[in-house]
Formats: structure tokens, sequence, C-alpha cells
């Protein structure tokens, strides 16, 4: 059985990026003792901004940084100095103010997305997460069959949107492959490539976190009405489905 949608609403912004890192850091302390590593999945949008408390006291000393893997969820395809890169987005705010090893840190490849194949990007991710698979990186759950990840980062869009599953998109209803591509995001920029449904739901730990008013009509879409034609509706977790709010993503429910 899923576990339920769990809600925080917070008083400002900063409240939230607070508990962010703070649920971060646990899990990161949690794993790293539990099996030696820990798997973080990255979105894209204002979540970096939010993670800038992880790299400030206590956590930039306390985090065992280099037992850290991190991977995206959704990138947008072209090259990684593009500034509509997630890469470059978490290079810059977080993962250059980090010791992440770089052989830990998973992105789109490099050459292809720049040429702007997102269907052979798609293919070589999901080929990444299969390789780090066979080398005990990434477990198979047992429950679910598909690749299980400890925490994922995500956000959404005002259109419902997660990841780059888009509303009235096939892509939310692929179920074989674990890493999909789409050439006509409704956000720009249109090609981008993005975990699958099911994936995204065997990770142990998702939270979702949502701030500012856009958002907030899909949000009471979901939190009162639980209306699927909305992605972020099908979110769901192994262990953990937290959505963290401020007040304005909060105001319509
Ligand atoms: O690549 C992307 O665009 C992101 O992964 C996307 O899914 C993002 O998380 C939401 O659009 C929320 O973005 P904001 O936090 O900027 O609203």
């Amino acid at each position: 059985m899923a576990p339920q949608r769990k809600m925080i609403v917070f008083p400002t912004k900063n409240e939230l990026s607070e508990a962010m890192a703070e649920y971060t850091a646990n899990l990161s302390a949690k794993f790293i003792k539990e099996k030696g590593l820990f798997t973080v999945v990255l979105s894209g949008g204002d979540q970096i901004d939010w993670l800038c408390k992880l790299v400030q006291p206590p956590y930039i000393d306390s985090i065992e940084w280099s037992k850290w893997h991190v991977f995206w969820v959704d990138e947008r395809v072209c090259a990684w100095e593009d500034p509509d890169s997630n890469y470059k987005l978490a290079m810059e705010g977080f993962l250059s103010k980090v010791p992440i090893p770089d052989k830990n840190i998973y992105a789109i490849d490099k050459h292809l997305a720049a040429d702007g194949n997102a269907e052979h990007c798609a293919t070589l991710y999901e080929e990444c997460l299969k390789n780090l698979v066979k080398e005990k990186i990434i477990p198979i759950s047992k429950k679910t069959g598909y690749p299980e990840f400890d925490l994922q980062l995500l956000g959404m869009g005002p259109d419902g949107h997660m990841a780059s599953l888009f509303p009235n998109h096939p892509q939310i209803n692929e179920k074989q492959k674990w890493v999909t591509y789409i050439t006509d995001s409704p956000k720009p920029p249109p090609k981008r490539i993005t975990f699958t449904l099911p994936v995204i739901n065997s990770t142990l730990y998702n939270l979702m976190a949502i701030c500012d008013k856009a958002p907030a009509k899909s949000v009471a879409e979901i939190m009162k009405h639980n209306n699927l034609s909305l992605p972020s509706a099908h979110l769901s977790a192994q262990v953990e489905n937290v959505w963290y709010l401020d007040q304005a993503a909060a105001s319509e429910l």
C-alpha cells in the first residue's frame, strides 16, 4: 500500500528551505549508516535555490558528501553550459560548493545533449542507471521491480507537471522504460529527458517542494480533488510522499 500524501505548510520560503535541508541531511545520515552511500535525485526549477542551506553550517561540515550519488529526475537536452541546463543550475548553485566526487554525479550525456538528440540521451541515461544497478549503487526494489533511489527532490509547475511529465502528454503512461523523452515540452525548452512515473514512485522518500502563488490552483486541485489529470497527483513513494508548501502555494486550500 503506497504511503498517504503528507503536506506541511511553512510560513516562509526560508523556513521551507531549512526544513528541506534538515530532511535531506537526516536521510543522508540514515542511508550512509545503513549502506554506506546515499542516492539523491534532483530536479530543476527553483529547487536548487532552496538547497542553499545544505552548503552552510551545520550541514556543510556534517554531511558525508563523498558518499553521495547524484542524479536528475529530468534534464533539458542542451549543452551543459546552456542556461537552460539543470546540470548547470545544480552545479553552480550547489554541487560546486560541496565535495561530492565528480564520478558520483550522473549528468545527461554532454555531447548528445549538445547535439539535441533527446531519444538517444534518454537511452544512454537509462543504460547509465542499469550499469549502476550492476555496480550495486542502485538496488532494484523487490516491491516495485524498478530502480530504488533513496531521496528525490521534486518541484511542480503551475500546470501540475512534475519532472518532465506534463498534462495531456503520453510520457506519464510509459511503464517499460526507466527514462523517456519529450520534444514538445509546454515548459521551454521543448526537448527533455525524464524519469518515468514508475521510477519516480519507486523512490523511497519523495519530497515535493512548492512555493509561490502560480502553482496554488494545481495544489488545490490535487490536495482537495486528487485531480489525476495533473501528473503531480500521481506522485507516490515506497516510504514517504511529503509535500512542503509555502503559504502562497497553499493559498487556495
Ligand atoms: O526541468 C524542469 O523544468 C523541472 O524539473 C521542473 O519539473 C520543475 O521542477 C518544475 O517546473 C517546477 O519548477 P519551479 O520550481 O521553477 O516552479
